[in-house]
């Protein structure tokens, strides 16, 4: 078969099966590359190493797909192009890439982690560098500290870069001083030299605007800047802690210029994102031992709420690994412990803490028991439930459940709801229990 063909048909077959999160399908598989080696091997290009770390989490489901279209095992490796072409065989043909190079520490769109909370504020930034000043301008995004923000904002710079442009790239903190600056010495010229300097750029990108000073003289050169670059088709990116219209001592006609593009949020990290940042965080400091995979997904349940947080943790966890043997397997009670003096992050996944909190409570079961292995009937009862739960209260994907009860497969997950559905549509007094729990939870 067609080598096009192949990878149309086992992209297709992931996005209907399931297995593998909407999320991860869009950013790293639909936009790589299929390579067929020989009749047995082939390599999928991914354009980041981030990329090849989480596709190769996922092979066995690649291989299973390949054999279902192939009918046969072959073998299914994972590289990025510029990695492929260094070993490649000479009679491969593969896209010449980029020449011009960012450091290795750069912030990119290559090592930023797409999930449900920053799909769109992704989306958007890639979109302004492919299409400069036109629908999305300004780019207006706003979240929290810590989720990802001024990662964004450095990744259109570095792209824009590559891609030739001028890019001017402050902090509000430093355009109010270099504008105070001018201004103070009162000389015409000098503010005008500055003015046009900044207006050269095809970008002009300005992080954390909230903490842009309100004074009359600033404002004023800041709107000249943004006119400028709005009549001339040239972007402007802004981040910010709120809302255009949240932010306090602004003009109108600023906060209408805000909002005259494109607004869009960061919000706080859903588990599997955050588990993914977590992996990739541990693969980066190089930690020596294994570490169960119930332990990270604790550690994504409760410490999701800043990217910035997250890396502390990692960085604890590198040290504890550090005072114990390289064969030593880094288990959920280490964690839990190791953790337990963290304040637990308050967000929207509380909600699964809420709902195992709750029917733990109604079966009697603790709610280690819940994400653990055991199978006595009312530990099930209570798993099952609070799945069914999390399915039809909080909306979540099978696997991303599957993520949030101790790591089991989305197949486990489905099995579990509709047990659930049977013994309701079966079993009267069944019934009353979820609906009083289905109220409590919600109430
Ligand atoms: N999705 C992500 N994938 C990879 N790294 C991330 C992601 N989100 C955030 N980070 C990393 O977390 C750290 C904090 O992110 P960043 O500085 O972009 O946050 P911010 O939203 O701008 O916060 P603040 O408002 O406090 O400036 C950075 O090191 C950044 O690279």
């Amino acid at each position: 078969m067609e080598t096009k063909k192949l990878w149309e048909q086992i992209i297709s077959k992931l996005k209907n099966e399931n297995l593998i999160d909407a999320d991860i399908i869009e950013e790293y598989i639909t936009t790589s590359e299929l390579i067929n080696v020989s009749s047995k091997e082939y390599v999928i290009l991914v354009r980041s190493n981030l990329g090849v770390t989480i596709l190769n989490e996922l092979k066995d489901v690649f291989i299973y797909e390949f054999k279902t279209v192939l009918g046969e095992f072959v073998s299914v490796e994972f590289s990025t192009k510029t990695i492929f072409n260094k070993n490649k065989p000479m009679n491969i043909k593969v896209q010449a890439v980029s020449e011009k190079e960012l450091p290795t520490n750069a912030l990119t769109f290559s090592n930023f982690i797409v999930g449900a909370s920053n799909k769109q504020a992704n989306l958007a930034a890639k979109s302004v560098v492919s299409n400069p000043g036109s629908t999305f301008n300004p780019l207006f995004i706003y979240g929290e500290s810590g989720l990802g923000k001024t990662h964004l904002l450095q990744a259109i710079k570095n792209e824009a870069w590559l891609n030739n442009k001028k890019v001017l790239y402050l902090t509000s903190e430093d355009f109010t001083k270099t504008v105070v600056n001018a201004l103070n010495k009162g000389d015409f010229n000098e503010i005008e030299t500055l003015k046009n300097e900044m207006n050269l750029n095809d970008f002009f990108i300005l992080d954390d605007v909230q903490f842009l000073s309100k004074k009359d003289k600033t404002n004023e050169f800041f709107f000249n800047i943004i006119n400028n670059f709005t009549e001339n088709g040239k972007q402007l990116v802004f981040s910010s802690d709120k809302t255009p219209e949240l932010l306090n001592g602004f003009d109108k006609r600023m906060i209408t210029r805000f909002n005259s593009g494109l607004t869009t949020p960061i919000t706080a990290l859903d588990v599997p994102t955050a588990k993914l940042i977590i992996e990739w965080e541990i693969k980066k400091q190089g930690l020596k031992q294994k570490i169960k995979e119930e332990a990270v997904i604790y550690l994504a349940q409760n410490f999701s709420d800043d990217v910035r947080k997250i890396k502390g943790l990692v960085n604890r966890l590198s040290f504890f690994g550090i005072q114990n043997d390289e064969s030593y397997v880094i288990e959920l009670d280490d964690v839990i412990d190791l953790f337990k003096d963290t304040p637990s992050a308050n967000l929207g996944l509380l909600n699964v803490k809420k709902i195992k909190e709750i029917v733990a409570k109604k079966y009697d079961v603790t709610i280690k028991a819940i994400d653990g292995k055991a199978r006595t009937t009312d530990i099930k009862n209570a798993r099952h439930l609070s799945m069914y739960f999390a399915k039809i209260i909080l909306n979540h994907t099978s696997t991303q459940i599957g993520a949030e009860f101790g790591g089991r497969d989305h197949s486990t997950v489905l099995s579990a709801i509709s047990r659930i559905e049977k013994l309701i549509y079966k079993e009267k007094e069944f019934k009353k229990i979820v609906e009083s729990l289905k109220n409590e939870i919600t109430g």
